[in-house]
């Protein structure tokens, strides 16, 4: 009889800077179409890297390649150094966890149910022990119950958890989401487009989040249209042209590459962070400008 009801530990954090994600000649074809070209990413641990494209670019291919839902035509994709596993819960118990461009709640469970679901890879009750409900099975509950809690608190939903998922308003459904990614103790989070219909009052709520959890020891790689978020919050970003990585690197850099800007948007980035910070500074140049060009003519005035 399997009796043993332990809380599995998390999986053991990477040291800041090494890599926990290394995705190397990711390749995937439907058919004809090839949906990912050769894409190679590296996520270190300590970071939030960004992946951004047009759509169709491959991104939630990309995506499902890193989280075993597609096993890659061609490349392989590491987690913390060890192959994954080419099946989604099997990569979820390596530690890597995700979230779904359209949210994937259990509509009619409670909000604190929806994240003991989450937990079922960090615990290990035996099916006997689970039939006959006895001490170990109780203890165990009651710690995934208190973790769940735990994480509700993180996200700011504590006060719902017994609110059935259906009735959170859409911005809380997305941090139910994240909570119920949290459950399984990733050392990874995919999220995918965590923004998507959100007023912006709720997407700088999700970006303090997604900083409290890389402050957590999670690595955080991120899809989104929204710039604003993506350049702000990113140590990194990778942009997916056509399936194939057209750039990598800090803000800065992808936002000021042409290829970026005829590519993707074909018009400098909408919303452009320190945008207005920049339009201060040239109009404080062209006065200093024009200040320096009228002094002599005072200096010749007297
Ligand atoms: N299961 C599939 N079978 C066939 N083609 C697919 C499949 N999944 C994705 N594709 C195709 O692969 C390409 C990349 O799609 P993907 O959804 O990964 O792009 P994306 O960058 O995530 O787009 P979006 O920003 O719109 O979500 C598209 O041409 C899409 O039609």
């Amino acid at each position: 009889m399997t009796t043993d009801t332990t809380t599995k530990s998390a999986p053991t954090g990477a040291t800041p800077g090494e890599p926990v994600l290394d995705a190397r000649g990711v390749t995937m074809r439907f058919g004809g179409l090839t949906a990912v070209s050769d894409v190679d990413l590296t996520v270190n641990a300590g970071e939030i890297v960004g992946l951004i494209g047009p759509n169709g670019a491959g991104k939630t291919t990309f995506f499902n390649c890193l989280t075993g839902l597609y096993v890659p035509t061609e490349g392989e994709v590491r987690y913390k150094g060890q192959i994954l596993p080419p099946k989604s819960f099997k990569v979820t118990a390596a530690g890597i966890a995700r979230t779904f461009q359209n949210i994937r709640l259990f509509a009619n469970m409670t909000v604190l149910e929806n994240v003991l679901v989450g937990r079922h890879t960090r615990t290990k009750e035996g099916l006997w022990s689970a039939l006959l409900r006895g001490p170990g099975f109780h203890k165990a509950e009651a710690a995934s119950r208190a973790r769940a809690m735990e994480l509700l608190e993180f996200v700011g939903l504590a006060g719902k958890a017994d609110h059935l998922a259906r009735n959170l308003p859409y911005g809380e459904q997305r941090k139910l989401e994240i909570a119920r990614a949290l459950a399984s103790e990733p050392g990874l989070l995919l999220l995918d487009e965590p923004t998507a219909g959100m007023n912006p009052q709720e997407t700088r709520a999700a970006e303090e989040l997604i900083f409290a959890i890389r402050d957590k020891g999670i690595a955080v790689l991120v899809i989104e249209h929204d710039m604003r978020f993506i350049m702000n919050l990113c140590d990194r970003v990778a942009v997916l042209v056509q399936g194939k990585k057209l750039i990598e690197g800090d803000a800065a850099t992808v936002q000021s590459d042409e290829r970026v800007i005829a590519a993707y948007l074909g018009e400098p980035l909408a919303n452009d962070p320190g945008a207005a910070e920049a339009a201060e500074v040239e109009a404080a140049e062209a006065a200093a400008e024009a200040a320096a060009q009228t002094a002599p003519a005072k200096e010749n005035d007297r």
